[in-house]
């Protein structure tokens, strides 16, 4: 996998310009399809924070079990889990323009009712936006590996972070990551095995099975075709 390119022209919030930061924003220019999953989907789809309290009540007119991803990419996959599990909710976060666009136009297409996406740093999100143990699933799924030492700090599993998800998750809710980089994968495990709260699903030490309701994501295919391993973790909430 490679780190993600620096856009100069992108415009990064103030806010943004003091933190760590996870990611590196970048952009292209919208395709007809993601023109048209904003103009035409935008609305029913995109929730908006600022100011806001998360209701699920309010957003999907029902109480169901809640899956939220953090950084979806292009979406294509989300979009696959929330189709496959009707009976599930599920929020989207993402920072890039083009995948916010591309998922609101695939959702838009088959009418799916039961997900919902932001456009913000889930960090930020998590922190403000949703209430304490109100999320089943928090899910991760090959996240930018950021490889240089220098910039490991910018992962998104890191300890603080991790209580930071214990926190927003009910008790008995997952947390579950994949990698295709095993440094990354190496590292995950260090950080959860030890993280207060949390019970390894897989037994002590170990990467789990990949489990078969997580659909090939884009960037697990690019991983795929260059000959990389998988390593997925699914830790649970336990107090
Ligand atoms: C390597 S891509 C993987 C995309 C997708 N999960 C896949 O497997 O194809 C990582 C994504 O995470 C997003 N991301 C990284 N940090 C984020 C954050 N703090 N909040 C929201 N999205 C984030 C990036 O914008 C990027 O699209």
């Amino acid at each position: 996998m490679t780190e993600p390119v620096a856009n100069p022209a992108a415009d990064v919030p103030e806010e943004h310009k003091r933190r760590i930061l996870t990611f590196m924003k970048r952009s292209s220019a919208f395709t007809t399809s993601q023109k048209q999953g904003l103009e035409q989907f935008g609305g029913r789809y995109l929730l908006n924070m600022e100011g806001q309290t998360f209701n699920q009540e309010a957003v999907f007119g029902r109480v169901a079990p809640l899956t939220v991803e953090i950084g979806f990419g292009m979406g294509y996959s989300l979009v696959q889990m929330a189709q496959a599990a009707p009976e599930r909710d599920f929020i989207g976060i993402e920072i890039h323009p083009n995948g916010i666009a591309q998922i609101c136009f695939e959702a838009g297409s088959v009418d799916l009712p039961n997900l919902r996406v932001m456009d913000a740093d889930a960090l930020l999100a998590l922190e403000h936006f949703f209430p304490d143990a109100c999320i089943d699933t928090v899910q991760l799924y090959f996240a930018d590996p950021w490889p240089k030492k220098k910039h490991h700090k910018r992962r998104f599993v890191q300890t603080h972070i991790m209580q930071l998800i214990r926190r927003k998750l009910k008790t008995g809710g997952v947390f579950h990551a994949a990698t295709d980089w095993q440094p990354y994968a190496d590292w995950m495990l260090e950080i959860l095995e030890v993280a207060e709260g949390f019970e390894n699903m897989a037994g002590p030490g170990q990467f789990a099975e990949r489990p078969d309701f997580r659909p090939l994501t884009k960037f697990e295919n690019r991983g795929q075709k260059l000959g990389h391993g998988v390593w997925d973790v699914l830790y649970r909430k336990v107090a």
